[in-house]
């Protein structure tokens, strides 16, 4: 099976970043979001990062808008879902809503087409029980920033075919990514090992231990991780660290992975990281 048109639901961060680099690897793309005011504005984040190339002579000006002709944005999920050969869903981090979303995918695409999730925790097998194709829905785990950085954790569910995998395999790879095949299991592998050492260092925090600036610093400069764990889980988004601290929480009944209660306290205060201008850090503009 050849894939031609990509949807992408989700049209935030990741969604926005999932979509440019399938349009810049020549793929049709219809990128989704719940209102007009999203869409845009991941449309806007892809011609600012695409303005960004040209500036920077990554690519000519010429080959942006080619870029961007092949990315149609909307708000109709029956237009995103109708001619389809791949979805990839980057919606919030919550069962619900990725599965009533996967139920009305599997209602308006093509039998043939491949449901695939971005989700960083919550269980592929799972999220394919809410459809009748279980055997074509995935996760393909993009990181953050996805223009950068190289790998996607591929996970099958329990049904998940295997021509199904080696297409997704493929796809990434033409999307210039390195696929890592990991089994299905709460966080994969990546968030993990990830998430529970930003809870540690939201933990530090909390604990009286350090300043955020000198959590930041020690992990830098003492281990050279590019970000300190701080700035990174504002970058991730500090709601979305927690709804992965829950999946680990409640998937493996394990003490270990309690989220940091200052962590809560900051995503019901709307301290969203990043994204909502403020977190550990405040930010201004994006
Ligand atoms: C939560 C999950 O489920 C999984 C996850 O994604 S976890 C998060 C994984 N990501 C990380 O750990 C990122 C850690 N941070 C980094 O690697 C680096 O800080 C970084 C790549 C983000 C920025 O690198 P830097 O050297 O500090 O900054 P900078 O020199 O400005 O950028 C390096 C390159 O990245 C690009 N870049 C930086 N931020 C970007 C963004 N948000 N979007 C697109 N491109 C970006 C820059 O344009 C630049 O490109 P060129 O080299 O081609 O010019
Ligand atoms: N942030 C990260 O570093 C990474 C995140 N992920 C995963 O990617 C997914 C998206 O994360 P991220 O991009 O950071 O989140 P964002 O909050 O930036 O974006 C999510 C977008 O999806 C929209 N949305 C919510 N529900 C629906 C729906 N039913 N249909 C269409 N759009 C919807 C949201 O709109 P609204 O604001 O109205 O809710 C929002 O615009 C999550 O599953 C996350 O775990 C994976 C790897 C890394």
């Amino acid at each position: 099976m050849e894939i031609r048109q990509i949807s992408v639901i989700g049209a935030g961060q990741m969604g926005s970043g999932i979509a440019q680099v399938a349009a810049q690897a020549g793929f049709q793309v219809t990128l989704l979001d719940v209102s007009e005011a999203f869409v845009k504005r991941g449309m806007e984040r892809i011609a600012r990062q695409l303005e960004r190339g040209v500036a920077k002579g990554k690519w000519t000006a010429a080959e942006k808008d080619a870029v961007l002709s092949r990315l149609q944005p909307t708000v109709q999920l029956e237009e995103a879902a109708k001619d389809a050969d791949m979805v990839i869903e980057a919606v919030v981090e919550k069962m619900e809503v990725k599965t009533d979303l996967f139920r009305q995918l599997d209602q308006k695409c093509p039998t043939h087409t491949i449901l695939a999730s971005n989700t960083s925790s919550l269980p592929i097998t799972e999220i394919a029980a809410a459809t009748s194709r279980p055997e074509r829905v995935i996760g393909m785990h993009f990181m953050n920033p996805v223009p950068v950085m190289k790998l996607v954790e591929i996970i099958r569910g329990l049904a998940t075919q295997d021509e199904v995998y080696a297409i997704v395999k493929e796809l990434a790879e033409a999307m210039g990514k390195v696929p890592v095949e990991v089994n299905d299991f709460p966080g994969f592998v990546s968030n993990r090992v990830l998430m529970p050492m930003i809870n540690e260092a939201i933990y530090a925090v909390y604990e009286g231990v350090a300043e955020p600036e000198a959590v930041d610093q020690v992990m830098k400069l003492g281990m050279n991780h590019p970000m300190g764990p701080l700035t990174l889980a504002d970058f991730i988004g500090l709601d979305t660290c927690l709804y992965i601290m829950e999946t680990l929480y409640e998937g493996f009944g394990d003490s270990k992975y309690r989220p940091c209660p200052l962590l809560r306290k900051y995503v019901k205060a709307g301290w969203l990281g990043k994204k909502s201008g403020r977190g550990f850090y405040q930010y201004e503009g994006e």
